[in-house]
């Protein structure tokens, strides 16, 4: 696993706050293991050696993972082309879900990248039953009501490229609608 790539990530969405304080949680999946970042973690300031392991039982191999585990987990077993999860807490993204209003796939890059977003309830950020609606869910990009975003990709990249794409285009949602108001 690419531990400098994994920590560069989570620096990166942290300084463009897609997550503040200890918001937000990625993982990797390699075969059996799955390298996620630590429980109360302030992503921004995390180290090579602060990355936790589980295998994809749940068994927990080093550290103390984060509170969304089963959520990462449950997408792992569901979609084996999936090898990178991240889930941040959006503003413009998560501003949608609690209007109830729907994102719309504006531009040719949010088309590509996106493809379709799905929308889960609010259920209590770390729970069995967040865990479970989420693994419902067929897109891979997926809005988390009054919470966040979760985006799975092949590689921690092209989870990356979903979260960035996927903000940009809520924030361009929100200036049209504005715009066609006037
Ligand atoms: C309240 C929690 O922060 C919740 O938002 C959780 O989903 C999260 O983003 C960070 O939880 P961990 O620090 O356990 O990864
Ligand atoms: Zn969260």
């Amino acid at each position: 696993m690419d531990a400098k790539l994994f920590v560069d990530i989570c620096h990166k969405l942290y300084e463009r706050k897609y997550l503040v304080g200890s918001g937000g949680n990625v993982s990797v999946r390699e075969e059996d293991l799955v390298y996620v970042t630590p429980t109360g973690s302030i992503l921004g300031f995390l180290k090579e050696e602060d990355i936790c392991v589980v295998n994809i039982d749940g068994e927990v191999i080093k550290g103390k993972p984060t509170s969304e585990i089963n959520m990462h987990l449950n997408l792992y077993r569901k979609r084996e082309d999936i090898n990178a999860i991240i889930h941040a807490h959006s503003l413009y993204s998560t501003a949608f879900s609690i209007a109830d209003k729907k994102i719309e796939l504006l531009t040719p890059e949010a088309e590509i990248f996106l493809k379709e977003i799905g929308y889960v309830d609010y259920f209590e950020a770390g729970s069995l039953k967040l865990a479970e609606e989420v693994a419902k869910r067929d897109e891979d990009v997926i809005i988390l009501k009054n919470h966040g975003v979760v985006c799975l990709g092949k590689d921690l990249i092209d989870a990356y490229i979903k979260i960035e794409v996927l903000e940009e285009v809520a924030k361009l949602n929100l200036i049209v609608n504005t715009l066609s108001q006037k």
